[in-house]
Formats: C-alpha cells, sequence, structure tokens
C-alpha cells in the first residue's frame, strides 16, 4: 500500500494507490472539498452482489433443503405443545455447518406463529450456551426474559381493565360491588396467555381457564384455592350474582368475570402487586438457588409450555457440568401452571458421556442427527441462496461446484461453503471484475485458511505463543527438523528476554503437541535408532503472516535481533 499522501495528487485528484483512477476528475475538483471522488470510483463498477446479506451467518434462510427429514421429526415432537401438553426433550446432534441451529429455529418460528394463531400459549427461548456458560448466567437470562414477558402482559391487561373500568363509569350504573364484595376477589388466579384476545376473555385470568377448559387442545390443570361453595367459577358468579342492569349484553361487565367496578380495580391492583413482586436478577451476586427460586416463580406465572433452547450446549456441560440440566429437566414435577421441555443442540456427540444418568436419559428421550452435507447438497443449498445474492450472469458455471466440493472436504460444512462463496464475490469485486470465476474461489480458500489460522494464533496463550515464535526463529534461520531441544533452548531465552516464567521442557513439550493438534505446527516422531525417538517440527502455517499476528501482542513486539537467539540453538 502507497504512503497515505499518494492517495491525493497535489490537484485534489486521487493517487496511484492500485484500484484508484489516477487522473484528476470532475468531482475530485470541487472547490467546498465535499466531495473527492473516493467512494464514487469504488461505486462506479457494476456491482455482483444484489443482496449479500443472505450469504451472511446471522441471515436465516426461509428454505433449508435437505434437512426435510429432520424439521418434521422436530415438528412432530413439539406439535404437543400446541396441545398443551409437555414435548419430549429433544437432543440434536451434527457437525458444525450442519443446518442444525437454522432448522431448530426455523421450527420455533413456525411453532410460534401456530400458537399465536390458536391463541395457545407456547414460547420458545433461544440461548447460545457458548456465550451464556454457567448455570447463573443461564437461570439469570432465562428469569429475566420471563420478568419481561410477564410485565408485558400485565401491563396489557391492566390497561384492558383500564379501559373497561372506564367504560362502566361511563354508563352510570351503581356498582352492585357492595351486594358481593367479594365475589371475584376470592380466586387465585396466575395470569393465561398473552396471545388470546379481548378484554372479556382475558382480563381475569382465571375466566380464561374457564375458556380454555372448552377449547379440545389444551389440558391445562384448573388450580384455584377457592373455597367450592364460595364461588364455583367466576363465569356461575357473574350469573348468580350481578343485577338486571348487568344482564343487560349491552352493559360493559356482561359477559366479564366482574360483578363490580370495586372487582376491576382490586384485579388491577393484584395485577400491578404482581409487577412489583418481579425482581429481575442480577447478572452476578445472587446464590444460584435464589436464581432458579425466581426463574422458576416467573415461568410459572402463567400456564403456557416453554421449550428452551440450549445451543452449544456442550460449551455449558463442558464449563460447568450438568446442574442447569439436572434442574431444568426436573422442574416439571414442581410447576403449577407451566411445562418446560428443553431442546440441546450440540457438535459433541460424546459430551453426554459426562452426564449424571438421569439427566442423559431425561434429554435424550428423542434425539436427532443432522449428517454432513456431500457436495452435491452443498450444491443446492448455494444455488438457493445464489438466486437471491448474485445479480445475474455475475457466477461462473464452475464456481458453485467447486465452493461445495471445497466445503464437503471439510465435513460438509454449509457455513464454510456460503463462507467461500461470499469471500469469492468479495475478491471479484475488489479485483473490479463482473464475473466470479474459479480463480476468486481458489483465493478465497486461502484466504479463508490463513484467516483461522491468525484468529487460532492471536487468542494462543502467552506461553504457547512464545513456544510457536521459537519454532519461526528456527525456521527463519534456515533451520530444519527442528527438535524439542532446540525449540527449548531459543524458548528459554526468549522468557528470560521477555522476564516471565520458565517451564519445564515437559511442558513445552506439551505445548508443542496442543499446536500440532491446531494444524499450527507439524510435530512428528522419528527413531534416531540408539539415540531414541525424537520429535521433527515444522511450521504448517505460513512464516510471515504469523509472526506478523505474534508480533502484534505488545508483549511479543519487542523481540527485535534475531542471531543471537538462534546461535544458541547450539549451547546447551
Ligand atoms: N439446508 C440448508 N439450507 C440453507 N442454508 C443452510 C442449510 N444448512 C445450513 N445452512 C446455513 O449454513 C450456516 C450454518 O448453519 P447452522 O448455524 O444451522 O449450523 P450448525 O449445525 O448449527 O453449526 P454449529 O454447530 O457450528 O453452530 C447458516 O448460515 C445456515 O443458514
Amino acid at each position: 500500500m502507497a504512503d497515505d499522501d499518494s492517495h491525493t495528487t497535489d490537484d485534489g485528484g486521487i493517487g496511484s494507490t492500485p484500484g484508484f483512477r489516477t487522473e484528476p476528475t470532475e468531482r475530485s475538483l470541487t472547490e467546498d472539498g465535499s466531495n473527492q471522488g473516493l467512494f464514487d470510483d469504488l461505486l462506479s463498477g457494476e456491482p455482483i452482489f444484489e443482496n449479500k446479506e443472505v450469504l451472511r451467518p446471522s441471515y436465516t434462510p426461509h428454505e433449508l433443503p435437505h434437512r426435510s427429514d429432520q424439521i418434521n421429526k422436530m415438528a412432530t415432537i413439539l406439535v404437543s405443545a400446541l396441545r398443551g401438553e409437555t414435548p419430549s426433550n429433544i437432543l440434536i446432534y451434527g457437525k458444525t455447518g450442519t443446518g442444525k441451529t437454522a432448522s431448530a429455529k426455523f421450527v420455533s418460528q413456525e411453532l410460534e406463529q401456530t400458537s399465536s394463531k390458536y391463541s395457545v400459549p407456547c414460547e420458545v427461548e433461544y440461548i447460545n450456551c457458548e456465550v451464556t456458560d454457567t448455570q447463573y448466567r443461564v437461570l439469570a437470562q432465562l428469569a429475566n426474559k420471563f420478568i419481561e414477558k410477564n410485565h408485558e402482559w400485565i401491563d396489557e391487561r391492566v390497561d384492558e381493565l383500564e379501559s373497561l373500568r372506564e367504560r362502566v363509569d361511563e354508563t352510570d350504573i351503581d356498582s352492585p360491588a357492595d351486594e358481593s364484595p367479594e365475589s371475584s376477589q376470592s380466586v387465585d388466579v396466575v395470569g393465561s396467555p398473552p396471545e388470546t384476545e379481548g378484554v372479556d376473555d382475558e382480563s381475569d385470568p382465571a375466566s380464561q381457564r374457564a375458556e380454555r377448559d372448552e377449547e379440545p387442545t389444551v389440558q391445562f390443570q384448573e388450580e384455584t384455592d377457592v373455597e367450592a361453595d364460595e364461588t364455583p367459577t367466576q363465569s356461575d358468579s357473574v350469573v348468580e350474582t350481578t343485577g338486571d342492569e348487568l344482564r343487560q349484553s349491552t352493559h360493559p361487565l356482561a359477559e366479564t368475570p366482574f360483578d363490580s367496578v370495586s372487582d376491576v380495580s382490586e384485579r388491577i391492583d393484584e395485577l400491578e402487586a404482581d409487577r412489583e413482586s418481579f425482581e429481575e436478577v442480577p447478572m452476578t451476586g445472587w446464590p444460584t438457588d435464589r436464581v432458579y427460586s425466581v426463574f422458576f416463580d416467573a415461568v410459572d406465572y402463567s400456564e403456557r409450555v416453554v421449550v428452551i433452547m440450549l445451543d452449544e450446549i456442550d460449551k455449558l456441560v463442558e464449563k460447568s457440568g450438568d446442574d442447569t440440566l439436572y434442574n431444568l429437566s426436573r422442574m416439571n414435577s414442581e410447576l403449577d401452571n407451566s411445562r418446560v421441555s428443553i431442546m440441546g443442540i450440540s457438535n459433541d456427540l460424546k459430551f453426554t458421556d459426562f452426564l449424571d444418568p438421569r439427566v442423559k436419559s431425561s434429554l435424550g428421550e428423542e434425539e436427532i442427527v443432522f449428517p454432513p452435507y456431500d457436495a452435491n447438497q452443498l450444491r443446492d443449498i448455494l444455488q438457493h441462496r445464489a438466486e437471491v445474492a448474485f445479480k445475474d450472469g455475475a457466477l461462473s458455471p464452475d464456481v458453485i461446484p467447486l465452493c461445495a466440493a471445497f466445503a464437503a472436504q471439510e465435513h460438509g460444512d454449509a457455513r464454510r461453503a456460503l463462507d467461500l462463496l461470499r469471500t469469492a464475490g468479495e475478491l471479484a469485486e475488489r479485483s473490479q471484475t463482473e464475473t466470479i470465476v474459479e480463480d476468486h474461489v481458489r483465493q478465497a480458500q486461502d484466504k479463508i485458511e490463513l484467516d483461522r489460522v491468525v484468529e487460532v494464533v492471536r487468542t494462543l496463550p502467552t506461553q504457547s505463543k512464545l513456544v510457536l515464535f521459537s519454532i519461526i526463529l528456527l525456521e527463519q534461520n534456515g533451520v530444519h527438523s527442528i527438535n524439542t531441544g532446540e525449540v527449548y533452548n531459543i524458548y528459554k531465552r526468549l522468557c528470560t528476554e521477555l522476564d516471565t516464567d520458565v517451564l519445564t521442557q515437559r511442558r513445552v513439550t506439551d505445548l508443542i503437541s496442543e499446536l500440532d493438534m491446531l494444524g499450527i505446527v507439524n510435530a512428528v516422531v522419528v527413531s534416531k535408532g540408539r539415540y531414541g525417538r525424537t520429535k521433527e517440527i515444522s511450521l504448517s502455517v505460513p512464516l510471515e503472516e504469523t509472526e506478523v499476528v505474534l508480533r502484534s501482542d505488545s508483549r511479543l513486539s519487542d523481540i527485535d535481533d534475531v542471531q543471537p537467539f538462534v546461535q544458541a540453538r547450539f549451547d546447551n
């Protein structure tokens, strides 16, 4: 890249940086200096993308080719939620990029949409356990989500009840409250689905229960602490205790569970008290059992079926054991109003080996496997997306098959295939050509691989970075077939120079094996006859780029004179 100064010529034009036009243009000569054409030139080429967003990982496709079996199986299990029953817990397995999250989210969206269509209370909560990886955080996140939902629901109800109260006032009818002051207050109610419509139906959750009894699909059990002879049901009490006026269907309280305006007010007070009683959970600081109990009460506030989707569930187990899963999976026996079902998603087929047998059997009631995609399937997936993503004629015919073939080698990863296609498009766009060709795909493959290496190296612990730096210094100085002793000698010098702890040679040997597993170095054991066996180490990643990444770590940036270190190879 040229110096910054070279971007602008004396006459205000664009400099000689590749990709930029060199002659001054009309735009670059504008007097007020507001527009020198820097972006106009880049925008002037024909764009390759019609809609690049559809190739990004954040995009949720509406169609998921080659996943209909898995999607149908999920739907068959989760349909019980729409009948008010508890769906079996589901465990979804499959390697990375096999469409697990996309399919599960697709099914969840359908489930929630259908549930609101039929006014059946059913919710899905998604948690990414790579980010939310402790029991505390999972429970706190869930508790706060349900508290928020309960607040919304209460606010809606209160608004509706307030407007009902206003309408009653306007009709100027004497309230029959004095006649039956306790008629509706003795029912202990715990809310109901936010999806139901109309004040008369939902202003009081108890009435919803009565209502829901009539619906064949929902079968929650009735829970009241009403004495039987006092108030059989809310709707009965309306008929028995109201005056003639209330029997008139034109009266605002007719066909509501309220006998009087004071009943309505009391219900409003009750709901407001409920709202105050929910205490949001802080992200740290509480004992876990308190967080659990707040979550429990928040979920159980109203009748609903809740599906908790735990993506990357293996990360949660790895980080904080199986307590969360144990607690979630035994909740149903204690919940009065709601039901909870778990949908776990994992890349790691073996993570259940670490689970308590009870958790394992409860969690794995249903298992769905997502096999890797083969090259043909990846081709279909790419084809679907490419139709929306690219302008007509922007793709040469061999691009999609090549992306599919590369990604199929990488354990059939659709994410990788989409990344390749997007990166190839971006490279073509940068080189200002109008068509993506095979070569762009090959360049994209190298770029993605390098990005991966950069990311892995950047996030290595300092000691591993020092070991890797030692190997780089040796290779830079022409040393091949490096052995562990040589690495160790240079490593010790680096540690002294940087004033850090020196690990034992055994530990350094372990770090070399870890670098080998990450694909950064290649370490093969060779037999040296009567001198025993030794490891021969070589770098598997591009040397210069890796050194740049290592030096970007402020602690390693001061290592400048490499020669003296390499001479240490022969010291001991
Ligand atoms: N059948 C498919 N059709 C269209 N796009 C798909 C399909 N399968 C996967 N994808 C896309 O591939 C990408 C990766 O998919 P997804 O995140 O669902 O994989 P995953 O199996 O959950 O991977 P990970 O375990 O790494 O999270 C997403 O962008 C997704 O939209």
